[in-house]
């Protein structure tokens, strides 16, 4: 992975993403497809993507019993997606069963798609950590500890906020795979996310992918916030 800004289509259809990928023209992408669109499009989604070249990043965050996440792995497989998900409160066992299912499921001669856990979610604070969640640790804590257990369950990497990838470099090393959303430029809107960081910070701490659904595609100009975004990515800014 080659430190990749993932563009999330948060649409609710295929009219919406096809209006949105008219931007780009010839620009290879790496995209996000998640819930909203995939539980309304369904697979099909993934292949009229592919056809366009881009890179795809399938984020259902399973998270289920062992058997039933390695049932859904196989089937998911076999759409030949670059990246997936499960959730690493599902424990180990079920991250295990999840890389059976994608080995399983891999057509013969692919590449199995490379699998992450999220930790804890962007959006989720130490308040609601303590509140909510009842658990009576630092968030860093937990996101350290679940990565551990993706890392033994043998999962190509997480999903964390930036402010946490370099606890996660120091303990599981760098090629550990680090995504990282919640991603805003310096005057956006938060809206729904609490861990929230720059895309030069993300850059400069070690996150190995960021992903940024609305500060590109709720803009006026998205071919022009990509651009934007994407500088700040890549470059370090002193
Ligand atoms: O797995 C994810 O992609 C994810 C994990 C997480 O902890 N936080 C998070 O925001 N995401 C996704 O990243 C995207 C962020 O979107 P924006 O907040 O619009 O940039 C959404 O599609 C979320 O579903």
């Amino acid at each position: 992975m080659e430190r990749p800004l993932i563009v999330a289509l948060d649409f609710k259809d295929r009219k919406e993403v096809d209006a949105f990928l008219n931007h780009f023209k010839d620009e290879k992408l790496f995209v996000k497809v998640g819930m909203e669109l995939f539980y309304q499009e369904g697979p099909s989604i993934i292949s009229h993507i592919k056809q366009h070249g881009h890179d795809i990043f399938l984020d259902l965050k399973l998270h289920d019993i062992p058997n039933t996440v390695k049932q859904a792995m196989r089937g998911l497989a076999k759409l030949e997606v670059d990246l997936v998900n499960v959730h690493a409160a599902g424990g180990k066992k079920m991250m295990e069963a999840a890389i059976e299912g994608l080995v399983a499921g891999t057509p013969a001669g692919k590449n199995r798609p490379a699998c992450i856990a999220v930790t804890q979610l962007t959006s989720t604070s130490q308040q609601m950590v303590q509140d909510e969640l009842l658990i009576n640790k630092e968030i860093n804590h937990i996101v350290l500890h679940y990565a551990k257990m993706a890392h033994e369950s043998g999962l190509d990497g997480v999903v964390c906020s930036t402010h946490e990838v370099e606890a996660l470099q120091e303990h599981l090393g760098s090629t550990f795979i680090k995504v990282t959303p919640g991603i805003r430029m310096k005057n956006d809107s938060a809206d729904d996310q609490t861990r929230i960081a720059t895309p030069e910070l993300a850059r400069r701490l070690g996150s190995t992918a960021i992903v940024v659904g609305r500060s590109i595609t709720k803009q006026k100009n998205p071919y022009e916030a990509y651009l934007h975004v994407k500088k700040a990515w890549e470059e370090i800014v002193e």
